[in-house]
């Protein structure tokens, strides 16, 4: 259902040849991504037979695509446990296939989880912390792409769709953010490379306390608090009202602070990060339900989630929870 652009044994032996990791096996479509091409695909070497992942980019850009796939390499190479991407023997990541940009990467171990406990919490806080320490010698640049400048340019393009009340919270809430993005607290918290779409489906789990981060294409320079607070908003919350569950919040947060400590400014921007991370998922997903591009094949996800996320971050906003 999502593979968008079909390839035939042909053209993938082709091009897996510059990449020397053995005869292809087999190779099969991927059904559940939304935003790309994904194969699983098997290929034998001395007898061995290895699983790869094999991605075409839909909608990204070749300008784009070496800022995520040298992250995602030089965090595997620090021991992070995120797909490492294969170069070809001139260094190179990607290559054309079908006419659109590809890479292999490797098959990590586990499944997601639906149902995440404390543990699974405290896991994936602690290898965030790891993540964004691992990424302080990365030289990529790439801004989050989906950040405040994106968010004003969508507001634009889904308000007319929107109810008066609903969409002047949305003028609202980017207001607010405009202004926290230029004070000196905001500006003083550390920043790094970020994965920025952290939700329960792009963790794998061989254990609880062994999960590997996936799906690196949404990945940015942003505040680290950014990045945590988008992993609690979808990892410690009860599902139909977006409320935050105490512990789940308190294993996340406290395995996070082990690592990578959190600091008072940190504190003091914790309430309008976890609003600006619930605002990020809000707009796009209005902007994916209101104006679904046309290779689209999948029931955009609800907007209404986030929104009373947000409202639910907003009323709690003096009264916040912290480690
Ligand atoms: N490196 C990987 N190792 C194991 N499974 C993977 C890997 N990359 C993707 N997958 C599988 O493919 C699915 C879709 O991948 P994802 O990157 O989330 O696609 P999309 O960005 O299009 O939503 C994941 O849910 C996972 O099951
Ligand atoms: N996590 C985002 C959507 C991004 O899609 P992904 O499948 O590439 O993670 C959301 O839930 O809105």
């Amino acid at each position: 259902m999502a593979v968008f652009t079909p390839i035939t044994s042909e053209q993938l032996r082709d091009w897996l040849q510059p990449l020397n990791l053995g005869e292809l096996v087999e190779f099969k479509g991927i059904a559940s991504g939304i935003e790309n091409s994904n194969f699983f695909v098997t290929l034998k070497q001395d007898g061995t037979n290895t699983d790869y992942v094999l991605t075409i980019f839909e909608l990204l850009t070749p300008e784009q695509l070496p800022f995520y796939l040298e992250l995602m390499q030089h965090l595997a190479i620090k021991g992070i446990p995120v797909p490492r991407p294969f170069a070809d023997k001139n260094g190179t990541l990607f290559r054309p296939l079908a006419g659109k940009p590809a890479c292999l990467v490797s098959k990590l171990a586990g499944s997601d989880t639906a149902t995440p406990t404390p543990a699974h919490c405290a896991s994936v806080g602690r290898v965030l912390a790891q993540m964004h320490l691992a990424g302080k010698d990365f030289n990529g640049t790439q801004p989050n792409l989906r950040g405040l400048d994106w968010w004003v340019m969508m507001e634009s393009r889904v308000a007319e769709f929107l109810p008066d009340k609903i969409a002047d919270l949305l003028r609202d809430e980017i207001s607010e953010q405009q202004k926290f993005a230029q004070t000196a607290q905001y500006q003083s918290l550390p920043s790094g490379a970020g994965h920025c779409d952290l939700f329960v489906d792009n963790v794998l789990f061989a254990t609880p306390d062994e999960p590997a981060f996936i799906d690196f294409y949404f990945a940015g320079v942003d505040k680290w608090l950014f990045d945590l607070a988008v992993t609690v908003n979808d990892w410690c919350i009860e599902r139909s009202t977006g409320e935050l569950l105490t512990e789940h919040f308190h294993a996340m947060m406290s395995a996070y602070h082990a690592v990578n400590p959190l600091t008072d400014a940190d504190k003091a921007a914790w309430p309008m990060m976890l609003r600006a991370a619930a605002l990020r998922f809000w707009i796009s997903r209005l902007y994916d339900y209101y104006r679904t591009r046309e290779a689209e094949m999948l029931t955009p996800k609800d907007p209404t989630h986030f929104e009373r996320i947000l409202l639910s971050r907003r009323a709690a906003h003096d009264n916040f929870l912290w480690i």
